[in-house]
């Protein structure tokens, strides 16, 4: 538990302001050209395809990789100029990591807390309460060899926040891990966030990511597609089921001709009595979609509203990225 925890960090609203961020390896441009924000006390959810930049950027922010152009600051550290001073307000979990296999449980945190500057006098209390925050209280004298996978990955989350970071950035956290193992990081993670850490997590497991994350952030080839909050229902697009008492099976083309004047609602799909529609969150346009169904003559007879999930809303963001980059 991490109930006794709380970060006392600076209040500006931002803790990552990022201008501009362009990054090249020899012949590739990783990132080109990004900007945005992440709210103080936010949980981040990086999403993107393969070799989208995401651990790219995750190292640029870490003070691991220099930038090519742009600027990053962190808790208000220029990333850039002052990279120690940032590797202390950040902790950082590679999608590659490794540990001292030799060493056991206390004396890997013990060499994380030590190296991340703790006082001596309180590393030994920090290396318990993150055990119990990891739940390797058992495995404190362990070899580290000698873990699970899940426990290595266990570890390696420890090491990264036993200096109580102001950001916590987390690169394929659960990779490897169990559904249960997975469902006590989610757990964590959402009470880092509630003792006041942000979270800037990285994952292609987008039903975990979508327990805990409160923000959106999606990148393709090097550049943002949507940079969005879901902590509220009117940030989520709607997915409409409409079921029809008609003889015959829905036809879409009317459908789609119901619909054409409603800005923003798309007709998903149509399956013989049903129809399928995403529409716009603002509050008018569920109403607008059904009178437009009962007035253009369909004998509607169940209407269910859905939140989309996290999953729906990536794959509706990417095909329409996909579209128009194929159109470009
Ligand atoms: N050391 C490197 N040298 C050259 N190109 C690299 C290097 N590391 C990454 N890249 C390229 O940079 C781009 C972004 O890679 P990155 O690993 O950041 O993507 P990613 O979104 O994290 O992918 P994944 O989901 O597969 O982990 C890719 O085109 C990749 O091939």
């Amino acid at each position: 538990m991490v109930s006794a925890t709380h970060y006392p960090f600076s209040a500006a609203s931002d803790i990552v302001q990022i201008r501009n961020l362009s990054y090249e390896d020899p012949g590739v441009r990783a990132l080109n050209n990004l900007s945005f924000n992440v709210a103080r006390g936010s949980v981040t959810a990086l999403v993107g395809p393969n070799g989208a930049g995401k651990s790219t950027l995750l190292r640029c922010m870490a003070a691991l990789e220099q930038a090519f152009d742009g600027d990053i600051s962190v808790d208000g550290i220029d990333v850039g100029e002052q990279a120690r001073e940032c590797h202390r307000r950040i902790g950082y979990l590679s999608d590659f990591y490794g540990l001292y296999d030799s060493l056991s449980v206390r004396q890997c945190l013990t060499y994380a807390a030590l190296s991340q500057g703790l006082l001596k006098n309180a590393v030994s209390s920090a290396v318990e309460q993150t055990a119990q925050q990891l739940n390797l209280s058992l495995k404190l004298d362990t070899i580290s060899k000698t873990l699970s996978r899940g426990q290595r990955q266990r570890l390696a989350i420890g090491q990264a926040l036993i200096h109580t970071p102001a950001l916590l950035i987390l690169d394929e956290p659960a990779s490897g891990l169990d559904p249960e193992a997975r469902h006590e990081l989610a757990t964590l993670f959402s009470q880092l966030r509630a003792a006041g850490m942000t979270l800037i997590v990285s994952s292609h497991i987008l039903a975990e990511l979508d327990e805990y994350s409160t923000h959106l952030l999606v990148i393709r080839q090097g550049c943002i597609v949507e940079n969005r909050a879901l902590n509220s229902d009117s940030a989520r697009a709607e997915r409409i089921h409409v079921s029809v008492q008609w003889a015959q099976p829905v036809e879409s083309r009317l459908v789609a001709q119901l619909i054409a004047p409603l800005g923003g609602v798309e007709l998903v799909q149509t399956s013989a009595h049903e129809a399928l529609f995403l529409v716009p969150p603002e509050p008018c346009a569920r109403q607008a979609l059904l009178s437009a169904l009962v007035l253009g003559g369909l004998p509607v007879s169940a209407f269910e509203p859905k939140q989309e999930n996290l999953h729906q809303s990536y794959l509706r963001i990417m095909q329409s990225a996909n579209q128009k980059g194929d159109q470009q």
